[in-house]
């Protein structure tokens, strides 16, 4: 998918809504766990309540390994089952990856080839050739994080270099030619909006992908202030606070209900900014 794609989506949902699916079987509920695959059955119930609301999905890998195989293997039904049924939407594997070089093209190859994700989630930290695998499949994108939601983002992130500049504004700037607007995103945290301004004084033209609105505390109105762009350029994450609105039989529903909400507030603000 192409940024223009993407953003054409936005505007005829009038959503820039990512849905992490981050399925904790301790948090599914109770009359699902008796089934053959609970968590690929909680995860199409999220989806088909929740699509109509959003552009995007988010698993992160994590909650499915620390599943073992039946983990992964609710993850490779999931991604199928997003691609024959919404094949609109951009799939995102919140992985943080990078690797040494040959290391991270096996990365690329799960992620791309073996389960044809949009989308992976990457520390940059190991420099351009743990990057470079990612960015050889057409269409694909690569999604690295720059400025974190977590409060220990200012352990190492917002350090300040010998020429002032902080650390992720120094990710920003030379990761930028990497890759092109097309397959480059950015993580940058909710929690950390009034840093938008400056990443955006980097990247003005590229896509954001910002979680922390929900659970962790974000504005959505103060990351759309400073974070859109021409091309709406956000998409913006809530995994427990939809998928989790409610632990009951009714669990899809109060989701598509608390989805339903950020949708509107974002078709507002979409409106605001003339999009
Ligand atoms: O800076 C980051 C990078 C990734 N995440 C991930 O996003 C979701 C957020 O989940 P919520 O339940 O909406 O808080 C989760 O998968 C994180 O690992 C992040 O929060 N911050």
């Amino acid at each position: 998918m192409t940024s223009q794609e993407l953003f054409e989506q936005i505007r005829s949902k009038r959503s820039f809504l990512c849905v992490g699916l981050d399925t904790d079987l301790k948090k599914v509920p109770q009359h699902l766990l008796a089934g053959d695959d609970p968590i690929f059955e909680f995860n199409k119930a999220i989806i088909d309540a929740t699509a109509p609301y959003c552009v995007s999905y988010k698993p992160n890998l994590a909650f499915y390994e620390a599943a073992g195989t039946k983990g992964w293997n609710a993850l490779v039904k999931t991604v199928r089952y997003l691609r024959g049924h919404y094949p609109e939407q951009f799939i995102i594997a919140d992985a943080k990856r990078g690797d040494i070089g040959n290391t991270s093209q096996m990365y690329a190859r799960v992620f791309f080839q073996e389960m044809d994700f949009d989308a992976v989630t990457l520390s940059p930290y190991m420099g351009s050739d743990t990057a470079e695998p990612f960015y050889s499949y057409a269409g694909k994108w690569a999604v690295l994080l720059a400025l974190t939601s977590n409060a220990s983002a200012r352990d190492f992130e917002t350090l300040k270099l010998e020429n002032g500049e902080m650390l992720y504004e120094r990710v920003l700037r030379t990761s930028m030619d990497w890759g092109t607007e097309d397959n480059t995103m950015y993580v940058v945290g909710a929690t950390q909006a009034a840093q938008l301004g400056s990443v955006r004084a980097i990247v003005p033209d590229h896509f954001l992908l910002v979680p922390g609105v929900g659970a962790q505390g974000g504005s959505l109105e103060e990351v759309a202030r400073y974070g859109m762009n021409k091309r709406c350029g956000l998409l913006v994450n809530s995994s427990r606070g939809i998928i989790y609105a409610s632990g009951g039989r009714d669990f899809a529903e109060a989701a598509g209900h608390a989805a339903a909400q950020l949708q509107s507030q974002m078709s507002m603000l979409l409106q605001k900014a003339g999009l």
